[in-house]
């Protein structure tokens, strides 16, 4: 499964795919231009004979070669010419897109795409009309959707039970219905979408608005069955007062999430007063000579910043690295002991060995030095690129988990060590709901907490999540610190008896 829509950088090929789909449908044209050619060319020359012939039809059949030139071609020219309509044009090309297909997003990949981009609208609080206009959580973009994607947003959604959701979306489909002029191939019938309008309102249990959809739809089709019986179906409904009993269940909308207002920017400052800024000079010996900046965030759990960690040439060689090995993120399933593909985290990842080269050797000594910590037995560096609407749902990273073979060797995950790669224009904080924290990607920063307590008890205070990407390819590298190895530089870590 290829997961199209999960990574920005693992849709780049998409792009290509369309050039070479585009490239075969001008092959096509050139095909049918060719046929349409030499039936034009022929109608001509056949059309001159015959006019010139029936201008005095005596005279020219009493011509032997007229007659034997006439007789001829009306019984074989003409068949020629139905076996030659007959022939399909532009079979190559149509085998081509068959070749081309199994590269290309299938229904699963716009089912992901239109939960990421229902993630965002929904994350954001944002407008469906102002998400079709280009206007993204206030920020206008020369982008704009066509009636085609608004309608499978909402058929989506509608097929998700989402039918809040699916009704903004439909209601913009009947208006840019309008103003649409689409490819015959591609049509789709006003009547069509009135339809699923109609079916998505009477899912939540509005009726009359329902009803109102119907009548439109019968003024300009006043024969058609389908609408004439379920104008009736909708009246008896009203008239009974009856609701449609599976509809609108979990539709009503809750306020504001802790998480969503920190993935809005909406967490007030700080409240803890003592944070501040300095150069970290004595984490390690090496910091002596080349400190870094280094801000607090927290102190419970406790968390710090540090800014300008990477170079622009470091992280130009990591995305390198990186790209032609993402595949799809999974996470730690307790349920079954293993690590699966996940809705809640979409992004891809790959994982590379501390000793891979020589710029991951130089990326963990500057964590050990960060962190003090010892990164024996930890886990490999993670580099991450999220997608449309990438996210990672509310999550802990220690999998506090007793008898899993995870942590029999090093222990459970004392820290987190997370590289931004990138700015992302809009949206992808890392944020946590429960300390009310949040830090918006800076590239070439790095935030490094700790999961676990000093007694080594899991935190719970860690919770937390990447919001979904609004605009922007988050790139992101991290680094899991596992407990087990540190015993000696943090000698005061213990498991409570
Ligand atoms: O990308 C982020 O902002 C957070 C990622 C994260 O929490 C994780 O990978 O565990
Ligand atoms: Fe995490």
């Amino acid at each position: 499964e290829e997961s199209h829509c999960t990574s920005v950088a693992g849709m780049v090929k998409l792009l290509d795919l369309e050039a070479r789909l585009i490239d075969n449908l001008e092959d096509y044209a050139a095909e049918l231009e060719k046929k349409l050619e030499t039936v034009r060319r022929s109608i001509n020359s056949l059309r001159l004979e015959n006019d010139r012939a029936r201008g005095s039809t005596e005279e020219y059949l009493s011509n032997p070669l007229n007659a034997f030139s006439l007789i001829r071609r009306m019984n074989r020219d003409w068949i020629i010419w139905q076996l030659y309509m007959d022939d399909p044009v532009g079979i190559a090309q149509v085998e081509r897109i068959q070749e081309l297909r199994e590269h290309m997003p299938t229904h699963t990949d716009v089912e992901e795409a239109v939960t990421a981009l229902d993630r965002i609208q929904s994350t954001y609080g944002l407008n469906v009309s102002d998400i079709a206009q280009g206007l993204l959580n206030g920020k206008q973009y020369n982008v704009s959707l066509t009636v085609l994607d608004t309608y499978a947003m909402a058929q989506i959604l509608f097929d998700q039970k989402n039918y809040l959701a699916a009704a903004s979306w439909i209601y913009q489909s009947a208006v840019l219905m309008e103003v649409y002029t689409l490819a015959a191939p591609l049509q789709i019938s006003k009547n069509e979408v009135r339809m699923v309008y109609t079916e998505t309102l009477l899912k939540l249990n509005q009726n009359a608005d329902a009803l109102k959809v119907v009548n439109i739809a019968l003024a300009d089709n006043p024969q058609d069955i389908k609408l004439l019986l379920k104008k009736s179906e909708i009246e008896t409904m009203i008239r009974t007062g009856t609701n449609n009993a599976a509809a609108a269940k979990g539709q009503a909308k809750g306020g504001t999430t802790a998480y969503q207002m920190g993935c809005r920017g909406q967490f007030p400052p700080s409240a803890d007063g003592k944070l501040y800024c300095l150069y970290n000079r004595t984490t390690s010996a090496f910091l002596m000579l080349a400190p870094l900046k280094m801000e607090l965030v927290g102190l419970d759990p406790y968390m710090v910043l540090y800014h300008d960690v990477l170079s622009a040439k470091e992280i130009k060689e990591l995305q390198g690295m990186a790209t032609p090995g993402l595949t799809r993120a999974t996470v730690f399933q307790a349920s079954s002991g293993r690590n699966e593909v996940v809705k809640t985290r979409t992004s891809k990842v790959a994982w590379f060995p501390d000793s891979y080269n020589p710029l991951t050797v130089r990326l963990n000594a500057r964590i050990a030095d960060m962190t003090g910590f010892n990164l024996y037995g930890s886990e490999m560096l993670q580099l991450m690129n999220y997608g449309l609407g990438g996210h990672y749902d509310q999550h802990y990273d220690f999998f506090n988990t007793i008898n899993s073979n995870l942590t029999a060797m090093s222990g459970d995950r004392i820290a987190t060590v997370l590289f931004y790669l990138t700015d992302v224009e809009q949206g992808g904080a890392t944020v946590f709901p429960n300390i009310r924290k949040a830090v918006f990607p800076q590239r070439g920063s790095v935030i490094m907490w700790y999961n676990l307590q000093d007694n080594g008890q899991t935190d719970n205070k860690t919770l937390h999540a990447a919001c979904p990407v609004i605009v922007g390819s988050k790139w992101v590298c991290n680094k899991w610190i596992r407990e087990r190895e540190q015993i000696f530089s943090r000698p005061c870590l213990k498991k409570p008896i």
